[in-house]
């Protein structure tokens, strides 16, 4: 093991990362919070200033996983569509089946410019995790409660409000709803079987509707879906906690654009549509089980510098005010104040802990372990 490696692995590198993430990342919702008076002035700058903000936070996790674990993300798709991405709206439909697909997905926001703007459909759950969750709020990141009665409503509405967003952004979408697990693909082919479709064997079968409700919502704002299949080399389990060892994965990620045009409009075609989609994308993950490789050439995508940079930045900022606490705490020779000091360290650690937590799925709900219907 080299020294970086060794450097890598000790548990005070995590605890500083951490405490790096968790103080930069509150600060940033503070400032956030900061912007609300201007959206009454002037909402576009408003969400400019937001996009940056976000950055400052989402490109930590992209310079932990290019930078910090050297993870490569290799994209393979058509070069002709290349000068598209980043320069359009798009709807980004991807497979969810990895503890770091978010992370992965985010790296290549950052390559493509859209990682400030980056958009999801997230479970309702998400929006309470600190720093994170916090800033999903500001960025107009829009939230389910994965009941379709209640998300008809909200989903749709929050989708309005993108229409006039001023930058370029992906919207991403995990069909699938919940990430795989052997049961839950089990329960899903149950409901293929009674529908009569066909089964899947990488995939849970997709929900419909979300794809449906936004494909309607943003039609002449959003240029195109970006199917999206991810797979990692050697048949690889990626973690965060492997990445913040420093574990280096290789993700590999198979783009196709499909016009939003060709896509539609009636949701029972639209449904249909994306069952067939989904057959498509099971094809490509047994062709990359199989061969190792997805189809199409591949395009390089190098990791860039902004992450970085602006993770060293605020780790000089926040690393600083802590050294000269530390020292302050330890010439005081206060015990009361020492022993404040480590509770709250104890505190922080579990909240981080925690955070972590909801990236693991050995911990994901109990959604889709039982067949649900709605009206
Ligand atoms: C060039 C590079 C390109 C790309 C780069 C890649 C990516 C980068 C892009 C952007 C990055 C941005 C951000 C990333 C950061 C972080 C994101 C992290 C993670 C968060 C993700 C989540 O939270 S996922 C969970 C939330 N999302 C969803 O659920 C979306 C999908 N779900 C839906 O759309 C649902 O329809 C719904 C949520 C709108 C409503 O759900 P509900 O359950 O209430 O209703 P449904 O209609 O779906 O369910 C009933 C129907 O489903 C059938 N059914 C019942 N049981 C099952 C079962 N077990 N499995 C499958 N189907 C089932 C049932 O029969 C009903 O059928 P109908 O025919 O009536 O529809
Ligand atoms: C920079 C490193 C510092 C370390 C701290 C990072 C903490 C990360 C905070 C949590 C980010 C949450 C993103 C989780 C994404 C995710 O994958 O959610 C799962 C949902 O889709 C589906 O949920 P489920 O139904 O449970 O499968």
């Amino acid at each position: 093991m080299g020294l970086g490696e060794c450097l890598k692995s000790q548990v005070l590198c995590h605890v500083l990362i951490g405490y790096v993430f968790l103080a930069s990342g509150l600060l940033i919702n503070l400032l956030q919070l900061c912007t609300l008076p201007v959206w009454w002035l002037n909402k576009s700058l408003a969400r400019r200033i937001n996009c940056r903000l976000g950055y400052c936070i989402s490109s930590q996790s992209v310079a932990i996983l290019d930078w910090w674990s050297g993870t490569e993300c290799t994209l393979y798709t058509d070069p002709k569509m290349y000068p598209l991405y980043g320069n359009e709206n798009g709807i980004v439909v991807l497979n969810h089946q990895f503890e770091i697909d978010f992370m992965c997905g985010w790296s290549f926001c950052d390559r493509f410019g859209v990682l400030g703007s980056a958009k999801v459909l997230v479970k309702k759950e998400l929006a309470y995790v600190p720093v994170i969750g916090w800033m999903w709020y500001f960025l107009e990141i829009v939230f389910c409660k994965r009941k379709w009665e209640e998300d008809r409503i909200t989903v749709s509405q929050s989708l309005q409000k993108l229409r006039d967003y001023p930058e370029n952004f992906w919207f991403l979408l995990f069909c699938e709803g919940t990430r795989f697990t052997a049961k839950k693909h089990q329960i899903s082919m149950e409901v293929a079987e009674k529908k009569g479709l066909p089964k899947l064997k990488h995939h849970l079968l997709p929900r419909t509707k979300g794809f449906w409700l936004t494909i309607q919502n943003l039609r002449g704002t959003v240029a195109a879906v970006y199917d999206s299949t991810l797979n990692f080399r050697n048949n690889e389990s990626p973690s965060l906690s492997g990445i913040l060892s420093g574990k280096k994965y290789h993700a590999d990620l198979y783009v196709r654009r499909i016009p939003l045009e060709s896509i539609p409009e009636g949701e029972a075609e639209c449904a249909a549509w994306l069952h067939k989609l989904y057959q498509e994308k099971d094809g490509f993950q047994e062709q990359y089980i199989q061969t190792g490789r997805y189809p199409g050439p591949i395009v390089s995508t190098p990791r860039r510098l902004g992450p970085l940079i602006n993770w060293l930045c605020w780790s000089a900022l926040v690393l600083f005010p802590l050294g000269a606490f530390l020292v302050s705490l330890l010439s005081s020779g206060s015990t009361l104040t020492i022993l404040a000091s480590l509770a709250f360290c104890y505190g922080a650690s579990l909240l981080l802990r925690w955070m972590i937590g909801q990236t693991e799925i050995s911990r994901s709900s109990g959604y889709g372990n039982k067949v649900n219907s709605s009206s």
